[in-house]
Formats: C-alpha cells, structure tokens, sequence
C-alpha cells in the first residue's frame, strides 16, 4: 500500500522527521523562508494531512479554502488559537495538539524569567557585554530574592503545576487562580492556596505568572486596571500568549514603576514587538523560548504524529482538539 502523504510545515528535530518518514511521504517545507497560507493552501491539495506550528495562522477564511481533501490538521504545539476550530469543525475537519511535551520545559524558562526579573540577570549581562562594568559596588544592580514571597498563578493547569513544583524549591508560597479549581490533593502536593476571583489573587501577587491559554475570555486581561491591583513594584512573567497582555498598558507601568519588572517569552504579533518594550531596563525578554528543548521538541513531534497516525487508522486522535 503507498504511503499517505503529509506536510509538514517546518522541519522537526531528526528523531521526529525520522518517525514521519517511516510511515509517510513527507514534504517538509524548508526553514526559510516561513511557508506563506498560499503556498500551504497549494501544497495542501496533493497531501493527505497537514502538521502544522503555530506560526501558520489558520483564521476561519484560511480554513474555508483548505481543499476537501484535506481532514486532518495537526499541531506542533499545545495552543490552538491560531487555528479557528469552529470553522474546522464546519469543515469536518479533526484537529489535535501536542499537550504534554512542552510542560516541563516551559515551566523551566518561567522560573528563569522569575529568577532572572528578581535578580536583574538581564541588565548585569548587558553592563559586561557593553564594556560598561566599573566593578563590584553595594548598590550595583540589586534585586531580591524569591524565598518567602507569594508567587501567584493565573491558570493553574500543567505549566502553572510544573511552574509551582519549581518555585517551591525556592521557598515560593504558591497562590493561585483558574476557572477550575483544583483538587485537593493537588493543592495539597504544591501547598497551593486556592483564590476564587482574579482579583483576589492579584492583591497578593509580589510575583504573578501568566499560564492561561489565549481565549476571548483571557485576551488583554492583563490590563491598566488588572496592574492596579498588584502590590506596588510587582514582578510579572509571561509564558503564555502575547495577546493576554495590554502592552501599552504594561509598558506605561514598567516605566512608573507600578510594575518592578517583566519577564516574557511571548508576545502579541510575535516577531514583531511593541517598540516600547526594546528599550525598558526592567524587562527580560525572550524570543518564545518555553518548549525549545530538544526532549519538549522531539515529544511535540512524536504527540503530533500521534495524531495523524490515529486519524488514519480511523480513530479518535488522542489529543483531539475537534
Ligand atoms: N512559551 C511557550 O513556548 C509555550 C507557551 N504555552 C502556552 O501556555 C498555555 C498553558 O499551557 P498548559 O499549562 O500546558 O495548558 P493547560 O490547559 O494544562 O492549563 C491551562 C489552565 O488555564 C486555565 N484557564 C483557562 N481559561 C482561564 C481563565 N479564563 N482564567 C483562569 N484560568 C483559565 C485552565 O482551566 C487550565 O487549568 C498554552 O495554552 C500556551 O498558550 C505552552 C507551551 C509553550
Ligand atoms: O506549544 C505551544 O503552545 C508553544 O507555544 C510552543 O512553544
């Protein structure tokens, strides 16, 4: 029997791509440049499934041309909201993610962004790359430490577990908000305390960390009026999605001093950033760097694929999306 045919939209790391070969006919778009929804689209008519990333945005008008023979689309990634699952549905098309791989390498880069806004890794690593150190002073880039401050968790899912686990190796008290709260033995494991309303939770937040998925609900509700409510000079990390952010909004407060300091791995228009934020001293930023390891990289693949292989074995994809 020939093989099925997919497309995958970037490379993968080998032991993935070795796996797809194996059972498919791959076309794999080169790394450069990024695949346009034309050239998608295009391809999409000669291939059986796509594997798609999350740089290729499939708004409903890009799923209303996807060709008819096209019925399966999966994620490398665990977010969905670059791909408009309504309209997939409409289309029948199933859809599925790639939920589990990424936790605990996310959950790494945002203690490193907590541990790296607290202690001013950022702006130290500047003053020697800029010839600009005069030396060691008493007052030189002074931070704080994490031990006994309330860290607090919006969206307390697998990464704001895995995020909790590490802060509380260093002496973090863990408070935390979700839609669901959880169970108690989850609470109990993370000695986590439970808040009922966001702004609750944000009253006690010296440091917040944004873990929820981008969702109409979500977007933009870190705002002027969210910052507010965090005690002065608070230290905020985002390792979810841009799009939850007001970024003028944050911007003005990192430049007041309301907020003490950001550390961000994501933003809304990723590449292209609020100009604001290049030149703020109290940001560390990063270039989307939660899942890039190689063990998060390879297991995306392998739950990617997964995927495919179920839906053309005519099953249920075990990280079915729609
Ligand atoms: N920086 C990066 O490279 C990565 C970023 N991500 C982002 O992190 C997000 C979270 O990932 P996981 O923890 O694995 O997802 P998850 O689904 O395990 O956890 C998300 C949690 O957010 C909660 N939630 C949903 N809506 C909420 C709301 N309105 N208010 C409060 N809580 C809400 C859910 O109930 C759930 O407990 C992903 O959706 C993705 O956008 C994920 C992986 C890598
Ligand atoms: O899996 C995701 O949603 C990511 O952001 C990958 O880094």
């Amino acid at each position: 029997m020939s093989k099925k045919k997919i497309l995958i939209t970037w490379p993968l790391p080998e032991a993935a791509m070795e796996r797809a070969r194996a059972t498919y006919d791959v076309i794999a778009h080169g790394d450069k440049p990024q695949i346009t929804i034309d050239e998608l689209l295009e391809t999409a008519k000669s291939v059986d499934a796509l594997l798609i990333t999350l740089n290729e945005k499939c708004r409903k008008d890009v799923i209303d041309r996807i060709p008819d023979n096209i019925k399966c689309i999966s994620t490398y990634s665990i977010g969905f909201d670059h791909i408009d699952l309504e309209a997939c549905k409409a289309r029948g098309i199933k859809v599925g993610n790639a939920p589990h791989g990424v936790t605990v390498a996310t959950a790494e880069i945002a203690m490193l962004l907590l541990l790296g806004s607290a202690r001013r890794a950022s702006e130290g690593e500047k003053m020697i790359r800029t010839r600009s150190w005069p030396g060691w002073q008493p007052l030189q880039l002074v931070g704080q430490r994490l031990d006994g401050k309330t860290l607090g968790i919006y969206g307390f899912g697998k990464i704001g577990q895995a995020l909790a686990q590490r802060a509380r190796g260093f002496d973090m008290n863990i408070h935390y908000f979700d839609i669901y709260r959880a169970k108690p033995e989850v609470e109990a494991k993370y000695n986590a305390t439970y808040h009922d309303s966001l702004d609750s939770l944000l009253k006690v937040s010296q440091f917040f960390s944004i873990n929820a998925p981008s969702t109409p609900e979500t977007r933009y509700f870190f705002n002027k009026e969210t910052i507010e409510k965090l005690p002065q000079g608070a230290i905020v990390v985002n390792t979810a999605r841009g799009d939850l952010v007001k970024d003028d909004d944050m911007i003005a407060a990192l430049k007041s001093g309301r907020l003490g300091y950001a550390g961000l791995d994501v933003f809304a228009g990723e590449p292209k950033i609020n100009e604001g934020y290049y030149d703020l001293p109290n940001t560390f930023l990063f270039p989307h760097l939660g899942s890039a390891a190689i063990e998060a990289r390879n297991q995306m693949g392998f739950e990617a694929l997964d995927n495919i292989d179920a839906f053309f074995a005519g099953k249920d994809m075990p990280f079915k999306l729609a």
